[in-house]
């Protein structure tokens, strides 16, 4: 365990006990009806309990793809920073980080010193998180490559970094997994030789949880979350009877139903085992019917498709653009790339799959703004993929962003981005994993429902990380970078009965005797289990 600095909370409205964070909280919000040409705000505020678990569990985390480069460089990554590797390059000598990743090397504002100076903290010193050198990682491949030569085959790590970790990697060795050809490129079948004995679906799925249940108890862990990380399939047909409920997915996994994907199979494989389940590909993995599944099991999933490079920089540009009232028209990304998700992805229905999940990401900023689109008016938007072996894992995008600005004007942004694009990834995998962990810890109650609660069972709070986020049935969908990051902020900041943050700054823009009544900590306002006790501190 690290000894670094943790937030600690002077407030009689949150208390410290040796299990458990307990933070009486105001949630404010404003219900908005239009009548007659007015908007009519109606703003309330809920009054919440919310606890969080200190404990953190012995968490293990399983990679569908283990093998791939995603897998293979998370699982270097993780065992470079926890034996602090450093190496050599022509640019002088490397140590191991966590760049990318939000939960170890991104700050939260906390407030303002005695000088009135902003004070940022780590976002993981806000709350109990699993340490990343503590996670215990398995998974499964249908190529049998162990992970050393994983590493080596996707060629996105310095070798002086390589040649450290293989003895510490060449011993891992993905796990058999399911293939049925027609989800992915048929140029998949080249590296497939690594398949639990072909049976029924059914029995996939149960070989499936014979595996969770295997690494939990050999690693005597308390709790393990299931990612997949492995090549993006065909989008699976959604019918009714077939795949539209829990109870007909269940049933059509029974009959060895054909248009079943092995990412589905995995996924009711881990929710029938009580486990997060992630997805980190395009494919419309979440049927219906699995969502039903994990909504009637109580566990929860997240996804989709990881949101590493092209499209986040996208999600904050349009949001600059249409927020500062210019109006995007034209939109453009190409890339291309040399490693294994590219050549799968040179398979027509595996790049639709991307291709879908990469141009929905502008549609809540477009919807934002009536003034500057019509009624289901968009940008044109055109993404394109190219696969080109020699740059391997080193992705090229390109993107033109045209404009249109006052009196006719326009305005083009071209961009050129060159990443590994394993190296981007590799973080969003550590973050979507801690943060589900975290999610497990953290429960709500109110004077209408005082039994604890924990969040719906899909966990929107990881949009942030993924291109498509997966919500709830008839709720927002929220691509916009900035508010993504905010919402896990601000519920970060909830756990400790801290104010969303709102940039307003008033200190810095008003006398400050105009907040001498809130120098004292709201003792006349302390809640507890949703009611406001006058004058008593809640001990
Ligand atoms: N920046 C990024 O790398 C990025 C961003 C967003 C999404 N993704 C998605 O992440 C996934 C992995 O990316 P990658 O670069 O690691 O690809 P990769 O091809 O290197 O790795 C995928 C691995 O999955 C394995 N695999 C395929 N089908 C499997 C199955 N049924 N069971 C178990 N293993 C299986 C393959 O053998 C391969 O080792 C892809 O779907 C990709 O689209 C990647
Ligand atoms: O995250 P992002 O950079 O927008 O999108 C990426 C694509 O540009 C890339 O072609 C694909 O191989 C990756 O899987 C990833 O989806």
């Amino acid at each position: 365990m690290s000894s670094k600095p943790v937030v600690f909370v002077d407030s009689p409205n949150v208390r410290y006990s040796d299990t458990l964070i307990e933070a009486d909280y105001e949630y404010a919000k404003t219900t908005v009806t239009i009548e007659n040409e007015k908007y009519v705000c109606k703003p309330t505020t809920s009054v919440l309990q919310i606890r969080t678990e200190r404990r953190v569990p012995k968490l293990g985390v399983m990679l569908v793809g283990w093998g791939g480069n995603n897998g293979s460089t998370v699982t270097a990554a993780i065992l470079a920073n926890k034996h602090k590797l450093s190496w050599q390059t022509k640019d002088g000598l490397n140590t191991a980080n966590w760049f990318g990743s939000i939960t170890q090397s991104s700050t939260v504002r906390l407030g303002l010193d005695s000088n009135g100076q902003d004070v940022y903290a780590p976002m993981n010193s806000l709350v109990p998180m699993v340490h990343p050198d503590d996670v215990v990682v398995d998974g499964w491949d249908i190529s049998s490559m162990n992970l050393a030569d994983a590493m080596e085959r996707a060629k996105v790590l310095d070798w002086g970094l390589q040649t450290q970790l293989r003895p510490l990697m060449e011993q891992m060795k993905p796990r058999p997994s399911i293939y049925f050809p027609e989800f992915i490129a048929a140029n998949q079948a080249e590296r497939a030789n690594n398949l639990i004995p072909t049976g029924s679906k059914q029995e996939a799925v149960d070989h499936i949880r014979r595996d969770i249940r295997d690494f939990k108890q050999a690693q005597g862990l308390d709790q393990v979350i299931i990612l997949w990380t492995a090549n993006t399939e065909r989008f699976s047909e959604i019918l009714p009877g077939l795949n539209d409920t829990a109870d007909n997915l269940l049933a059509s996994i029974q009959k060895n139903a054909a248009e079943i994907s092995p990412s589905t199979i995995f996924a009711v494989a881990s929710i029938l085992e009580g486990c997060t389940y992630i997805n980190g590909s395009p494919q419309n993995t979440f049927v219906p019917g699995c969502i039903d599944l994990a909504e009637k099991k109580r566990v929860f999933i997240a996804g989709d498709d990881f949101k590493s490079g092209q499209t986040k920089l996208k999600s904050v540009l349009v949001d600059f653009l249409v927020s500062a009232g210019i109006k995007p028209v034209s939109i453009v990304s190409y890339n291309h790339l040399g490693n294994n998700d590219g050549y799968n992805l040179s398979a027509p229905q595996q790049f639709r799959s991307k291709e879908i999940s990469k141009s929905n990401v502008v549609d809540d900023m477009v919807q934002s703004n009536s003034i500057l689109y019509g009624k289901d008016e968009k940008p044109d938007h055109c993404v394109v993929i190219k696969y080109v072996p020699y740059v391997g894992d080193s992705k090229r995008a390109l993107d033109e962003y045209t404009s249109e600005i006052m009196l006719g004007g326009h305005n083009t942004i071209s961009i050129h981005n060159t990443c590994e694009d394993s190296l981007l990834a590799s973080p969003l995998i550590l973050d979507l994993v801690l943060l589900a962990e975290l999610s497990t810890r953290i429960q709500f109650s109110s004077s209408s429902v005082p039994e604890f609660v924990q969040f719906h069972p899909i966990l929107t709070m990881l949009s942030y990380l993924c291109k498509a986020p997966l919500v709830p049935t008839g709720t927002p969908v929220v691509n916009a970078l900035a508010r993504q990051r905010s919402c896990i902020e601000n519920i970060l900041r909830a756990c400790l009965s801290l104010p969303p943050e709102n940039s307003m700054s008033l200190e810095h823009k008003l006398p400050a005797n105009i907040f001498q009544d809130a120098i004292k900590p709201l003792v006349n306002k302390p809640m507890a289990n949703g009611k406001l006790v006058n004058g008593d501190r809640i001990m």
